[in-house]
C-alpha cells in the first residue's frame, strides 16, 4: 500500500428487483385509454435486475450504461424506463436529475417478464436513496404506476393479485418454493401488439380509433395511471382462482401447475406459432404446467424440483427451439437496496 490518500469512492446505491411470471392472467376488453382491465396473479422469480445510481457533478444530467445478456438491445436514451424513473423522482421532489445509472440485466428483454419495469422500480428506489429524497413506498408506487403497469409489482415482489391495469396489488400468502424454467427467444414480442392481437381474436378490437391505438403502440403517454378511466362492462372473466390460491397457500406445485392460465397465450401463439412446440416439449418432459409468460414470447414451465427444471431445460435445448434457457425459483422479494 502506498502512503497516498485515495479519494473517497463516489457514493452510490445499488437496488435489486425481480422479473415476474403471471400465474394467471385474465384480460377484459380494451378500455378507451388503450389499456385492458386485468385480473392477474403475479409471482416474482429469482431472475434479477440490478440498478446502480451514482452521484455525478451538478449539471451532468442523467447518463446510462447497461451490461448483462441482451444488453445490446436495450435503449440507452430517455426512452429507457430507468431513465424515466430517475426523471420522475427528480420531478416529484424538485431535485436536479443528475445521476449516472448502470443497469445489469438478468431478466430477458421484451420477454413478457417485466425486465424494463424492474429497472424502473429499481431506479426509483435507488434515486430516492441516493438523493435522500425520503419518498414513501406509496409515493414510489404511484410514480411507478405512471411509468408502466408492471412497475408497482416489481417494487412489491413475492406473489400478488393485480387488478386495474395490473397495478392495483393485493399480496397473496404462499408457502415454500416453486421451481421454474424459462424458454427465452432471441426476438422479443411487443406488449401492445400482443394485446392488439388479443382484441382481434376476441372480436373486441375497436373500429374507429386507429390514431389512438397507434399512439398507444408508439408508447406515447395516454391516460395511463388514471384510476377513473372507464372500464365498466369491459372487465375480465372473473374465472375461478380458488384452486390457485389453495395451491399457493399449501405450497402444492402439482395443483399450481393445473391452475396456470393466460388469456394472452392464444395471441402470442398466433404471432409466434413456434411457441406451440416449446409448450409441447415442456409437457413431454413432464412439466406440472407450462404457459406463455405475460405477453410472451418467453415460455415458463413449472417443475417438480430443481433437477426436474434442468431436465425440461435440457429437452428444450436439445430440440433447438430456444435461444437460451434460464432456471429460477419463486417467489422472490421485491425491490431491495443491496449496496
Ligand atoms: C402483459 C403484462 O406484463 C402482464 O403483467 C402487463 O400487462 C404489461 O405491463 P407493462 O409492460 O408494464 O405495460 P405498460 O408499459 O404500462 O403498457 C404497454 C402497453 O401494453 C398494453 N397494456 C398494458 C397493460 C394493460 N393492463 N393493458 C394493456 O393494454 C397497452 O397497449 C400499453 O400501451
Ligand atoms: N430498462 C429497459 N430494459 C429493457 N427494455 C427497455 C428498458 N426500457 C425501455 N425498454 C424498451 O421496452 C421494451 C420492452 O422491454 P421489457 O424487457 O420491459 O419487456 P417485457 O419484459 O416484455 O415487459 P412486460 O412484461 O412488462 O410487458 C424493449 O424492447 C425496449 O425497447
Amino acid at each position: 500500500m502506498s502512503g497516498h490518500l485515495h479519494a473517497a469512492p463516489e457514493p452510490s446505491v445499488t437496488v435489486r428487483t425481480p422479473g415476474k411470471v403471471n400465474l394467471v392472467l385474465r384480460s377484459g376488453a380494451r378500455r378507451d385509454d388503450g389499456y385492458h382491465p386485468l385480473s392477474t396473479v403475479f409471482q416474482a422469480v429469482s431472475l434479477f435486475e440490478e440498478v446502480t445510481a451514482t452521484h455525478v457533478a451538478p449539471g451532468t444530467g442523467i447518463t446510462l450504461t447497461v451490461s448483462g445478456p441482451q444488453a445490446d438491445v436495450v435503449p440507452l436514451d430517455e426512452t429507457n424506463l430507468a431513465w424515466r424513473a430517475a426523471r420522475a423522482v427528480a420531478g416529484h421532489t424538485g431535485m436536479d436529475a443528475d445521476v449516472a445509472l448502470h443497469i445489469h440485466k438478468g431478466v430477458p428483454v421484451a420477454g413478457g417478464m417485466a425486465g424494463g419495469s424492474a429497472d424502473a422500480a429499481a431506479a426509483l428506489v435507488a434515486c430516492d436513496a441516493l438523493w435522500d429524497a425520503g419518498l414513501s413506498r406509496h409515493e414510489l408506487t404511484m410514480l411507478g404506476a405512471e411509468l408502466g403497469a408492471d412497475v408497482p409489482f416489481a417494487l412489491l415482489g413475492h406473489t400478488a393479485v393485480g387488478t386495474g391495469r395490473g397495478d392495483v396489488l393485493t399480496p397473496v400468502l404462499t408457502r415454500g418454493e416453486f421451481h421454474w424454467v424459462f424458454a427465452v427467444q432471441d426476438e422479443g414480442l411487443s406488449t401492445p401488439s400482443v394485446f392488439a392481437r388479443f382484441d382481434e381474436l376476441s372480436g373486441t378490437a375497436p373500429a374507429a380509433d386507429h390514431a389512438e391505438a397507434a399512439a398507444v403502440a408508439a408508447g406515447r403517454p395516454g391516460a395511463a395511471g388514471r384510476p377513473d378511466a372507464a372500464d365498466a362492462g369491459r372487465r375480465p372473466d372473473p374465472g375461478d382462482d380458488a384452486g390457485l390460491m389453495t395451491a399457493l397457500r399449501a405450497g402444492d406445485p402439482t395443483a399450481l401447475g393445473e391452475a396456470l392460465h393466460n388469456d394472452l397465450q392464444a395471441a402470442a401463439l398466433d404471432l409466434r406459432p413456434e411457441l406451440g412446440r416449446v409448450l409441447e416439449i415442456a409437457r413431454d418432459a413432464g412439466t406440472l404446467g407450462a404457459l406463455v409468460s405475460g405477453s410472451g414470447p418467453t415460455v415458463a414451465a413449472l417443475a417438480r424440483s430443481r433437477r426436474h427444471a434442468l431436465a425440461i431445460a435440457a429437452a428444450w435445448t436439445s430440440a433447438g427451439v430456444v435461444a437460451s434457457v434460464w432456471t429460477a425459483t419463486g417467489p422472490a422479494p421485491g425491490a431491495r437496496i443491496t449496496g
